[in-house]
């Protein structure tokens, strides 16, 4: 096969020319071709008009009712993440079960037959490093013997030259690469004897500077990846948090005195019981905090567990995408120095560069975009001593933030129940305490908040939540000022709805309407009851509003920037599946993207993983997982092309329907298996050993047979 840039590819019947020059379809398509909407069928809620051309339906047949789908389970992190290591489930106690939901998924095992000892794994093969087992060690090193019996043979992908050596002149992969004979030759020494050595590994690293790094640390493009002996530190508690530590000793006090305040009887006039009269100072005011800025010309790609890893936050920051945030964190075992939670804080370099920034918009002052980034990361925790030194910790060893955002959304029951997550919305009084706590340790780093509407349909609290946000809870506003949220994001749903129901997008205008009102308030409150410096409000004391909820088109993002009156939109499940959105955003139309096109899109996310995790068969096959993962996501797009009316929902499911061309056709397929073949196309045949399940059965035809 050759390489996939010339390779053939089907004729899928839709122009490849860019997409910037193709006519777009900015009306539609029956409209445009001046069809009378009389002729078309009508458009039924939660269903997606197919032309009938491309309806597949025996003759006299009713169109089958589309699936369901239901995004829940995807967005918990309901099986061990491989990149994780031993992913600890919740602690005791049955959980309840998820309808639907594929549990304890196993991807099955992929690594080499015989596991080459790390000691020759990079090194020329007389020169290996001394192995720190010595005779103990149970791992080969004999190099010619595991290039002939311990792992597969090369892939012939990409004309079988490895994509990472090809690019950047060496492979982190080693002799483990699955396009090792690209990279690898033999030389002959004066002696006569033969010896392997890998190409590229002798020149000095690609910056030109010499290699300190081992070439197995080394990743391309890739930032905020802390070395190996913080993660020790803070796993053997040898981290100090002399700031956190100072705080959280007089936070105890002061919310000890709060809650004596807060018990006392109405008449009660003993002073000692008297918050206001006892309230004493924090130890410290926050920091100056970094200008950051969101606003119509940067959509913000939503935290997604699973699938905003860092290739598909790159590819959507190659699209269009302004601002991104890591997968949640949790906050215990960050603090814990494991391995899985800080991998999650690594971005990729264009992530770190400033996002867009139209200077005659809304003049923000003082804000410099030169010094702003486009990546932030999102955590959760239960309690205000994790959110807290968490932020200390996050803040000290990343050296590429944007801003912290707690997570006070997440819905799923391992993280609810532990009072983290969405159970934060009940807990309005505890979450300013965090909120406060992290902006006074994260030293110029912004804290931001995301939250849902409430936690049960009956009882909306976003509104009261967001004064407190803005203002401050009514004691600790008098005293203290505001809590200096920088900015807050609300999904319009609550966490009894999860994905039922279109998001509330009218309760989010009205949200917007209080933020504007509060902003003001906040300003005259700042100048008359407490004497808070300024410059300890992020902003200058503006706190940013993001709406977020089923986003799926640029006429989606206008209609609530321009009448919701958000600040930005965060997109999440419509960047999964059509990441492109952001173009789209960005030129302000329709694009109706050809089946080849999108494939392009599938080649450059297993090319992106491949550089962040390995070509070898271990980062090979974490890039083929998560590549299921994105096209578990990316079989619903239903190309405009086909559709009867226009805007796209997100909501809505076609009938079972054929595309323009073959390509197109096996894109909109959701057979687990057809993913896999799809994958094959760029990462190769994938062992026999590799399993996937999607995270929720309906993805599976088969799968939901078998259940
Ligand atoms: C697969 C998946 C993973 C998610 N992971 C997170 C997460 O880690 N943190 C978070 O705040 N929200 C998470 N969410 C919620 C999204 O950020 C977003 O709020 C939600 O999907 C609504 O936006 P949308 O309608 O544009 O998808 C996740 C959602 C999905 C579908």
């Amino acid at each position: 096969m050759g390489s996939p840039e010339t390779r053939e590819r089907p004729d899928d019947g839709v122009s490849d020319e860019p997409a910037s020059k193709r006519v777009k379809l900015d009306v539609a398509p029956a409209a445009s071709s001046g069809e009378n909407d009389s002729q078309k069928p009508p458009r039924v809620k939660g269903l997606a008009t197919i032309k009938k051309e491309y309806l597949i339906t025996a003759p006299g047949q009713r169109v089958p009712e589309p699936e369901a789908i239901d995004d829940d389970a995807a967005e918990g992190r309901t099986a061990p993440d491989p990149r994780d290591g031993q992913q600890k489930g919740p602690k005791g106690g049955k959980r309840k079960k998820q309808q639907g939901q594929n549990k304890e998924r196993t991807f099955g095992t992929f690594s080499d037959t015989i596991r080459l000892c790390n000691s020759v794994a990079w090194t020329p093969e007389f020169s290996p490093r001394p192995c720190k087992q010595g005779e103990r060690c149970n791992a080969l090193h004999d190099l010619r013997k595991y290039l002939k019996e311990g792992r597969r043979g090369d892939i012939e992908i990409f004309g079988g030259v490895c994509p990472v050596w090809e690019k950047y002149g060496q492979c982190p992969s080693g002799w483990r690469c699955l396009f090792l004979s690209s990279h690898m030759k033999e030389i002959e020494h004066a002696d006569g004897r033969k010896e392997l050595v890998l190409v590229g590994s002798e020149k000095p690293s690609v910056d030109g500077e010499e290699a300190e790094e081992k070439p197995e640390e080394k990743r391309y493009g890739v930032v905020n990846d802390i070395p190996p002996s913080i993660k020790f530190d803070l796993s053997k508690k040898r981290v100090n948090f002399e700031k956190s530590d100072q705080y959280l000793e007089w936070l105890a006090k002061d919310t000890e005195l709060y809650r004596v305040h807060h018990h006392r009887q109405k008449d009660d006039v003993d002073e000692s019981k008297d918050y206001r009269a006892q309230y004493v100072e924090p130890p410290f005011k926050p920091s100056e905090k970094r200008k950051i800025y969101f606003g119509r010309e940067t959509p913000a790609l939503a935290p997604l567990t699973t699938q905003g890893n860092l290739p598909f936050r790159r590819l959507c920051v190659e699209l269009g995408a302004e601002i991104t945030y890591s997968e949640m964190a949790l906050g215990l075992p960050v603090l814990q120095g494991q391995k899985a939670d800080w991998t999650l804080m690594r971005a990729h370099e264009s992530e770190v560069l400033p996002p867009r920034f139209n200077p005659s918009g809304p003049v923000e002052q003082c804000y410099d975009n030169s010094k702003d980034l486009r990546f932030g990361v999102q955590i959760t925790a239960n309690a205000p001593w994790i959110a807290i030194k968490s932020a200390e910790a996050l803040t000290r060893f990343l050296p590429h933030l944007r801003l912290i955002d707690i997570n006070c959304g997440c819905p799923i029951d391992m993280v609810f129940k532990t009072g983290a997550g969405s159970a934060l919305l009940d807990t309005p009084s505890k979450l300013e305490r965090m909120i406060r706590g992290m902006n006074a340790v994260s030293g110029e780093i912004p804290i931001t908040a995301k939250i849902r509407m409430g936690v049960s349909d009956h009882k909306l609290t976003a509104q009261k939540l967001i004064e407190r946000l803005t203002l401050g809870g009514p004691e600790m506003r008098d005293q203290q000022g505001a809590p200096g949220c920088a900015a807050v994001t609300l999904h319009g749903r609550t966490r009894q709805q999860r994905y039922t129901r279109a998001a509330d997008w009218s309760y989010i205008g009205e949200c917007a309407a209080l933020i504007k009102q509060y902003n003001t308030t906040k300003n005259d409150l700042q100048d008359t009851i407490c004497e808070v410096e300024e410059n300890s409000l992020p902003n200058g004391g503006k706190m940013y509003f993001l709406g977020n909820g089923d986003c799926y088109s640029h006429v989606d993002y206008f209609d609530h920037v321009d009448n919701a009156k958000v600040d930005t939109v965060m997109i999440g499940r419509g960047a999964i599946v059509k990441p492109w959105i952001f173009e789209e955003i960005e030129k302000g139309q329709y694009l109706d993207k050809s089946a080849s096109e999108r494939l392009t899109y599938i080649e450059k996310f297993a090319r992106y993983g491949m550089e962040a995790w390995g070509s070898d068969e271990l980062g090979l096959n974490y890039t083929r997982r998560f590549l299921l993962e994105f096209l578990s996501f990316f079989n619903r797009y239903v190309p405009i092309g086909l559709l009867e009316y226009l805007p796209p929902n997100l909501n809505e499911r076609p009938p079972a329907y054929r595309g323009r061309n073959d390509l197109e056709t096996l894109l909109a397929s959701k057979d687990y298996k057809d993913w896999i073949k799809i994958s094959e196309m760029f990462l190769g045949p994938a062992p026999t050993e590799f399993r996937f399940q999607p995270k929720h059965k309906s993805n599976s035809y088969e799968i939901e047979a078998e259940g």
